[in-house]
């Protein structure tokens, strides 16, 4: 399998002086294509800051990340949004779906959005993302007429919509009931196997964290196991 990822040596430190904090601390882990892994440990630990970096939406203080043979550290801001844009999805605890939008234009919007139009190319992806996850006969529902489930799946419809490489959750489960968890983990799941996407999940859950194929746990900002 290729690498799709790789930070090496990662530091990431919040303030400065006496107040300084390091979170990250040398940390060094592999993607490759086609992984599905969880992302475990402590509250703390680090998790979300690394998910962060690897989404380019933060630089690292110091340390190697590179994703499809370009290294981040290197790249301009605006290549670094074109970049992510192109090849990154986002699913969060919280879905952040607009609620008095449906549940397509929440998926097309963000493409739009950046593409500075609505094209019948993105409705038709977006019609079809829908029904991949389930959701075909709640396409023109407002978010607020759906379950907390539901919007999660349409939160990971919205993050396929560009087809990335590379899709990282944080918590994406956190707010679900187990019964709405478990639909939203086999979803990822086929989407895995049958897309071939690559997917970091952070999560506490150790069910969902073994439904995946591969676990990572960090520990004081560094990959205590799984790499
Ligand atoms: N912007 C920031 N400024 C200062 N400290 C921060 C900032 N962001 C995170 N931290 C600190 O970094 C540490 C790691 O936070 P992070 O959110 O990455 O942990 P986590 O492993 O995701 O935790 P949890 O499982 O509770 O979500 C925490 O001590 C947090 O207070």
């Amino acid at each position: 399998m290729s690498v799709l990822v790789e930070v090496s040596d990662l530091v990431k430190t919040f303030g400065e002086g006496d107040t300084a904090t390091r979170v990250l601390r040398d940390l060094s882990m592999v993607l490759h294509e086609g992984d599905l892994a969880a992302l475990l440990g402590p509250s703390g630990s680090g998790k979300s800051t690394l998910l962060t970096i690897l989404g380019t939406l933060m630089r690292p203080t110091s340390g190697e990340h590179r994703m499809l043979g370009e290294d981040m550290t290197q790249a301009s801001d605006a290549a670094l949004t074109e970049f992510r844009n192109r090849h990154i999805g986002f699913v969060f605890q919280f879905h952040h779906l607009l609620p008095d939008f449906t549940a397509l234009e929440n998926v097309i919007f963000p493409t739009a959005v950046s593409a500075g139009r609505e094209t019948r190319k993105a409705r038709q992806r977006g019609e079809e993302l829908l029904q991949r996850v389930g959701l075909e006969e709640r396409i023109h529902f407002k978010a607020t007429q759906l379950s907390g489930g539901q919007k999660q799946r349409v939160a990971i419809a919205r993050a396929l919509m560009n087809q990335p490489e590379l899709v990282l959750a944080d918590e994406p489960t956190g707010n679900l009931d187990r019964q709405s968890a478990e639909q939203v983990m086999d979803l990822i799941r086929e989407i895995n196997t049958v897309e071939k996407t690559t997917f970091l999940i952070s999560t506490h859950d150790e069910k969902i964290a073994a439904a995946c194929r591969r676990q990572i746990k960090v520990v004081d900002g560094k990959v205590e196991s799984g790499d």
